[in-house]
């Protein structure tokens, strides 16, 4: 199971070397319930039965122009074409994004098996688009930076108008948890200090910037901005501490 985690965290790391559709994750997201007296819980559904689950992080209808240029910007340079004409990697790298990481984690222990296998990435669960959290990661491996750009959708309202503290704050987890998880593997976040400098109106388009600031030991350190596309506007700013786990650490329980 251990083992599982862990090479889905290394799929991150390898995302320089392999294409997005080996480092999906394995198991759909329109599968149905599947009863958990099977032979592993993690046990990947046989590729001939599955239907192949929705990568969030390509465009759909409502992104907005300004999420498509961003886009297109950063998807550009993730494939570049050589003096000779040959298309090799780029700097950047689009990171896939799916709806759930494993099928069946029996890390929720309060929740019954059927609503178990129910659970779904929180930024990656309402299926209306453009609803809430609109957005792509593009990771730089050689500058260790990592790009978010987000359409905040009418679902993450807070103040009227604008979009809510918590729904912000989960977008830096997001972008930074990744960049850390890229770099180091299965990490989680012990400590996230955001300030909010401007209110972000709801259905804008922002730019979330992460860089690795310093690393000790099992401890990485992030800084994170989120700005208007065009950096005029500061909207927040963020440190994030990330501290390495054992896979196992998260399965069961801490
Ligand atoms: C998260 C991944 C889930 C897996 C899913 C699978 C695939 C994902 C693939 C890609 C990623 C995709 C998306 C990412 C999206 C979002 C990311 C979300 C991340 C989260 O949303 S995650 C949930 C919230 N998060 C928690 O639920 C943490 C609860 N917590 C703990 O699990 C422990 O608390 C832990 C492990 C943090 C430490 O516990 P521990 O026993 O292992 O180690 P210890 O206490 O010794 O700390 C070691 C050193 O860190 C220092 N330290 C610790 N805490 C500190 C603090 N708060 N401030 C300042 N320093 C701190 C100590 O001072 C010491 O420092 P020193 O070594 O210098 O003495």
């Amino acid at each position: 199971m251990a083992r599982s985690l862990g090479r889905i965290f290394n799929g991150l790391q390898r995302l320089g070397s392999v294409s997005p559709i080996q480092t999906q994750l394995r198991y759909p997201s329109t599968s149905v319930y599947q009863p958990v007296r099977r032979r592993s819980v993690l046990q990947a559904v046989p590729s001939f039965l599955s239907p192949k689950p929705r990568d969030f992080s390509l465009p759909n209808p409502s992104w907005g122009s300004e999420l498509m240029q961003l886009y297109e910007r950063y998807n550009s340079q993730c494939e570049v074409e050589t003096e000779e004409g040959e298309k090799q990697e780029g700097p950047w790298k689009r990171v896939p994004s799916y709806n759930r990481a494993l099928k069946y984690a029996p890390c929720g222990v309060y929740l019954s098996k059927i609503i178990q296998s129910k659970a779904r990435l929180f930024t990656r669960n309402i299926n209306d688009p453009g609803a809430a959290f609109e957005y792509v990661l593009f990771i730089n491996r050689e500058e260790q930076k990592c790009v978010g750009i987000f359409q905040a959708g009418h679902l993450l309202e807070g103040p009227p108008g604008h979009v809510h503290g918590g729904a912000i704050a989960t977008m830096i987890d997001t972008v930074t948890g990744t960049h850390a998880s890229f770099l180091s593997g299965p990490v989680v976040t012990a400590n996230l200090n955001i300030n909010y400098r401007r209110p972000i109106p709801l259905g804008s388009t922002v730019l979330i910037e992460s860089s690795l600031d310093k690393k000790e030991g099992r401890k990485l350190f992030f800084s994170c901005k989120v700005t208007s596309t065009d950096g005029s506007k500061v909207h927040t700013e963020t440190t994030v501490l990330f501290v390495s786990i054992s896979a196992s650490h998260l399965l069961l329980g801490g």
